[in-house]
């Protein structure tokens, strides 16, 4: 047996909030208006989600031990259950992830050490007292629960983390969830995950699966607080209702009083409760996270969450593994099996019992035994298939997790051969910088070896030569025989380098009487040596005394001889020394007066140029100033010239122009003017209608109409005065134009527009309206109208002489 485990999370408070003044949270003991309460953890507002998931390690233990284990959160509305349990919004950062990753990491780890097991993931909705599996494709399919336990949800087999959080949160995209005045996203139903741990044992040939529930409650709420309308306010009936039967089952489980408690546990009073049978009182063990808020205003519900949790706190639940619990629910049925049969055989006594034929007995019996061997089949089929479909899952699952493995071991191995690509590639072109200093270091040092040794070299040979020279040139020097009696005579050699004015010793000894003195001292030594230079000596030549005494004075002084040529060499070889020194500095200087005269040289140039360039580009500019100014003058002369052409100083030429296009147009038209003459046979016709017409008329009483002679236009009139002022030349009153297409030849004015502009009108019909609206106002206005409706009517047609 072991009690449900009880932890208490307080939520920090909004800004807008007021804490409760009763309310104490000290450790883990929770003190309100005077009461303590003892859970067995307590999180305070500052408290991590990694502290409430620690708490639950000892659940999480037992499920990788096969037992089922169950983690619930809750409390009243807007206090942290959904924070708890899935973390803010957008982040991978729940408890139910935290778990889920943990499972994983246990799966996995067990994989690799050659345990098959696998790990699934269901999440079931509880919403207005139905349940629906979340994992479904559109979240809505329909789940029943059988034994307290959904049956055949959509699982999803956890291998990748990734996965599991991706899976989590496709599910919750089917969450309902509204805006109340208590919590801007305040759960509108209950959810279930179920985080099955499946594990094959060969031994018994079975899979052994230990459920974890996690589940997050919707919370309790008080609608004048919530201030729900509508659908809002019927979810919160239905969630408060389903709270109330946990409550009651909470309160069933909890009395410890023979007398008092209930002997039925309500489980069936509401689908939630249904559910958590196992959970609360069950086989399972549980931890119930109770999450508070410390406002002012929610004391009272904050009083009876803690109620709760300490009620709670009291369950005791029959942890057993699931085979256990099986064999639990077994034993009970064949006791409810016995009594059913007792109480049949009761029945039988009661109406004194019930006969059968002997051969329908036996048949009975035959067929009992032949069931019970069918119904033993079916069980071992069952098992038997049960066990495949299991070890199928778990071997498919096992793939997927060693697939998942291997995946993320590839992809660390390949972040690895990358690192090492890159250090590979950085190490390389590390060494071969390092390579190019050393072997620059190792040149420059040969260099440096090289000159030094060939100045060296050539110093030493000259010197040689030169001392070989001197050696050459010296007399042969006599054989002394050295005695007991004529000690060597040491003779001192000095280097050049160092030479020193002697000591007053040196020059006052025995030795150096009758001695020449060297050629160099300090006082003649050129060039000057520097004042450090001391005399040393550098060689001792012992030279033996003897009887032969001017043979020894004679070697003394050959010796000294050899050693003032040494000297002499010496001071030539530093002398050339030092004057190719002064030349070599003489020429330096030289080279950097002519460099820097040089460069003077060039910079002059260079400046004498740029003034040049300048100067030109100044010119240039200059000129092209000039030029545009120039082309401006000229642009602004035209402009001028061009407004002035604007001007109307008079309009005179255009008039005249216009006149005298006019009067050529004019002249052109009168050119083209149609003879006035029709032709005499035309004239005659029309005469003879005419004559016809006023017959007709003067028999109706009209009047007569007058000659069309008489009626000349003003128009006509004048068109007739600029034809005949006009110079008649070239035929051009008979002018014709070529032949139609009938081959008649027709007068050009019948072609020809008058200067009206008008369209091309009939000749006749142009000279008759003429002539008819110029004789029209001379009449009266009776005979006008009495016209217009005869209006086709003529007199006779008369053709005038042209004049
Ligand atoms: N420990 C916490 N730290 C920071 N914020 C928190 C914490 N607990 C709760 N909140 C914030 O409080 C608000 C309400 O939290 P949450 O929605 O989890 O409450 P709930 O109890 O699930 O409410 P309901 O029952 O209505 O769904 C959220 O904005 C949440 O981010």
């Amino acid at each position: 047996m072991s009690s449900i485990k009880v932890a208490v999370r307080c939520r920090p408070l909004f800004e807008s909030e007021r804490a409760a003044t009763g309310l104490d949270i000290q450790s883990r003991r929770i003190l309100l208006d005077s009461k303590t309460y003892d859970p067995d953890y307590t999180f305070s507002p500052t408290a991590t989600q990694e502290d409430v998931f620690d708490s639950c390690a000892p659940i999480l233990q037992c499920v990788k031990d096969g037992l089922n284990g169950t983690i619930m959160v809750y409390g009243q509305t807007g206090t942290g259950k959904t924070f708890t349990m899935l973390g803010s919004e957008g982040q991978d950062n729940g408890v139910v992830h935290l778990i889920v990753a943990h499972m994983l990491e246990h799966v996995q780890q067990k994989t690799l050490e050659g345990v098959q097991c696998a790990l699934t993931l269901s999440m079931i909705e509880i919403y207005n007292e139905k349940l629906t599996d979340m994992l479904s494709p559109n979240g809505d399919e329909e789940v029943t629960l059988i034994g307290g336990f959904p049956r055949s949800t959509n699982k999803v087999t956890l291998c990748r983390l990734n996965d599991a959080n991706d899976a989590i949160a496709k599910g919750l995209t089917f969450r309902r969830t509204a805006a109340t005045m208590m919590n801007e996203r305040s759960s509108r139903s209950h959810v279930v995950f179920i985080v099955d741990v499946e594990q094959y044992n060969a031994y018994t040939e079975q899979a052994d699966v230990a459920h974890l529930f996690l589940v997050d409650l919707a919370g309790s709420e008080s609608l004048k607080k919530s201030q729900a309308v509508g659908s809002v306010a019927n979810e919160a009936g239905k969630i408060n209702k389903s709270l109330l039967a946990l409550k009651s089952v909470f309160l069933a489980l909890s009395n410890t009083n023979e007398a008092t408690r209930p002997s039925h546990v309500p489980y069936r009073d509401s689908k939630l409760t249904e559910l958590l049978q196992d959970s609360i009182g069950g086989t399972a063990r549980t931890l119930m996270i109770a999450c508070i808020s410390s406002v002012g205003r929610d004391i009272e519900e904050t009083k009876s969450t803690l109620m709760y949790a300490v009620k709670a706190k009291s369950i005791r639940n029959a942890a057993n593994t699931e085979k256990e619990k099986l064999m639990t629910r077994l034993r009970s049925i064949e006791v409810e099996n016995q009594k059913l049969r007792n109480r049949l055989q009761e029945r039988v006594n009661d109406r004194g019992g019930y006969y059968v034929a002997k051969e329908e007995h036996e048949q009975f019996q035959q067929m009992e035994v032949e069931v019970g061997e069918l119904r033993e089949s079916v069980a071992q089929l069952v098992k038997d298939a049960q066990n495949t479909n299991a070890k199928t899952h778990i071997s498919e699952s096992q793939t997927k997790i060693l697939q998942g493995l291997l995946e993320e071991k590839e992809s660390q191995l390949n972040g690895y051969k990358q690192l090492y690509e890159d250090a590979l590639i950085r190490f390389e072109n590390q060494a071969a910088s390092l390579q190019s200093s050393v072997q620059q270091a190792v040149a420059g040092a040969q260099r440096l070896l090289t000159n030094f040794s060939e100045s060296n070299y050539s110093t030493m040979e000259s010197w040689s030569r030169a001392l070989s020279d001197a050696l050459n040139a010296a007399p042969p020097i006599v054989a002394a025989r050295r005695t007991v009696e004529n000690p060597p005579v040491v003779v001192r050699v000095s280097s050049p380098l160092r030479v020193a004015p002697p000591t007053s010793s040196q020059s006052n000894s025995p030795r150096s009487k009758g001695r020449r003195a060297p050629p160099h001292s300090t006082e003649d030594a050129s060039p000057p040596c520097s004042p450090e230079r001391s005399l040393e000596p550098v060689a001792d030549v012992p030279i033996e005394s003897g009887g032969f005494q001017s043979v020894a004075q004679e070697i003394e002084y050959q010796c000294h001889k050899m050693v003032e040529d040494i000297n002499a060499v010496f001071s030539t070889v530093l002398a050339g020394w030092e004057s190719a020194f002064v030349e070599y500095h003489r020429n330096l200087l030289e080279a950097e007066a002519r460099r820097d005269a040089r460069i003077e040289e060039e910079c002059a140039s260079i400046i004498k140029q740029t003034t040049q360039g300048v100067q030109a580009l100044l010119r240039a500019n200059s000129s092209l100033g000039r030029d545009v100014a120039h082309v401006q003058e000229l642009y602004k002369g035209t402009v001028d010239l061009h407004a002035k052409s604007f001007i109307p100083v008079s309009a005179t030429p255009l008039k005249n122009l216009v006149h005298s296009s006019c009067m050529s147009v004019v002249s052109s038209a009168v050119h083209h003017f149609p003879e006035r003459c029709p032709p005499s046979s035309l004239v005659d016709q029309i005469n003879t209608i005419a004559l016809s017409h006023q017959l007709k008329l003067n028999a109706h009483g009209s009047q007569n109409l007058l000659p069309l002679q008489s009626m000349e236009s003003p128009a006509l009139a004048q068109v007739s005065s600029i034809k005949n002022s006009m110079p008649l030349t070239g035929g051009a009153h008979n002018e014709t134009v070529p032949s139609s297409q009938n081959g008649r030849k027709e007068p050009s004015s019948y072609s020809a527009p008058l200067n009206t502009g008008s369209a091309p009108r009939n000749r006749n019909n142009s000279l008759r309206r003429g002539s008819l609206s110029a004789r029209n106002s001379n009449l009266p206005p009776d005979a006008k109208h009495k016209r217009s409706r005869s209006n086709q009517s003529v007199s006779t047609f008369e053709p005038r002489k042209r004049k």
